[in-house]
């Protein structure tokens, strides 16, 4: 697996705080592939993510982007965040202008792009994201799930190399979820890698290629997701629950798993026990 963003022994406290945020934090994010980072509440999932786009800076340890060293001049930094894209939890502190028209646009603009390509790229995100009907509503009459598309239409429209979304789901309905989830395969099917911090396992399980696991500021699990999710006791002792599938999954006789993998939805597990056990990915 190549790299896209390394992370080697970072160690950050936030100013006035004597608590690290980050206690030698070592992870790779894969390039192509689509990670999801979870962890609790204040586990450094947040911090790592300003990190990576330079908002902060290790007291040590080094970050890597293709295996070149993050520079912190400000034209380097400039270059950065054209190539990694973040989507804040909360819209809010992303979204700075009217509507979703001019907020898509915004960094287009700001990136010096000539006018008429502005345009194109605007009306041409706005579109695949579902969001043209609502351009030029104002964002305060948005919902929450809408102003999401809008945030992350704003970052997309960059052509990101690196796609970086915190808690992108939290407080989404299914629909929304299911929305949001199609337009990051779709990203990746670009050939963005995308990463996601999120608490929920289940969504960790069901959509991620890589899973790291954080802990009190360091990555204390990293694999493919059946085999970190495999690993119930150690995601106990971290306060994590296991996704509900693979516990229904653990729950079959071992007889009727083996030679199986562990089905990742709730379409497939439904097929593999409609059809007798037969159908789930065979090993
Ligand atoms: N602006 C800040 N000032 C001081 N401490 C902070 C600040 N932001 C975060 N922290 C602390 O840094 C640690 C890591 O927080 P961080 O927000 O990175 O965790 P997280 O895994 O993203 O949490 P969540 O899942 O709640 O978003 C926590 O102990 C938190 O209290």
């Amino acid at each position: 697996m190549k790299p896209m963003l390394e992370a080697l022994d970072l160690r950050y406290s936030y100013p006035g705080t004597r608590e690290e945020a980050l206690r030698s934090l070592t992870l790779t994010i894969p390039q192509g592939k689509k990670t999801a980072i979870c962890g609790h509440n204040g586990s450094g999932k947040s911090t790592f993510f300003l990190h990576a786009i330079g908002i902060h800076r290790p007291a040590s340890g080094q970050l890597k982007l293709k295996g070149a060293p993050l520079s912190y001049r400000r034209d380097d930094l400039l270059r950065l965040r054209r190539q990694i894209g973040l989507v804040f939890q909360d819209p809010e502190q992303q979204l700075i202008l009217n509507t979703p028209y001019e907020d898509v646009s915004y960094g287009l603009r700001n990136a010096g792009l000539p006018e008429d390509e502005i345009a194109v790229r605007t009306e041409r995100m706005l579109l695949s994201m579902g969001l043209k009907p609502l351009a030029d509503t104002p964002l305060h009459q948005l919902s929450l799930g809408q102003k999401k598309r809008v945030a992350l239409a704003g970052v997309l429209v960059l052509e990101p190399e690196l796609l970086l979304l915190d808690e992108p789901t939290a407080y989404l309905d299914r629909l929304s979820e299911r929305q949001l989830l199609e337009e990051l395969d779709l990203a990746q099917e670009q050939g963005i890698t995308v990463a996601m911090a999120t608490h929920d396992m289940n969504l960790a399980y069901a959509w991620a290629d890589w899973v790291l696991v954080m802990d009190q500021g360091a990555c204390c699990m990293a694999g493919p997701p059946h085999e970190v999710f495999a690993d119930e006791e150690k995601l106990r002792q971290l306060g994590l629950e296991p996704p509900m599938l693979l516990e229904l999954w653990q729950a079959l006789p071992a007889a009727v798993r083996r030679s199986h993998a562990p089905p990742r939805s709730i379409e497939a597990m439904k097929a593999f026990l409609q059809s007798g056990y037969g159908t789930a990915d065979a090993l």
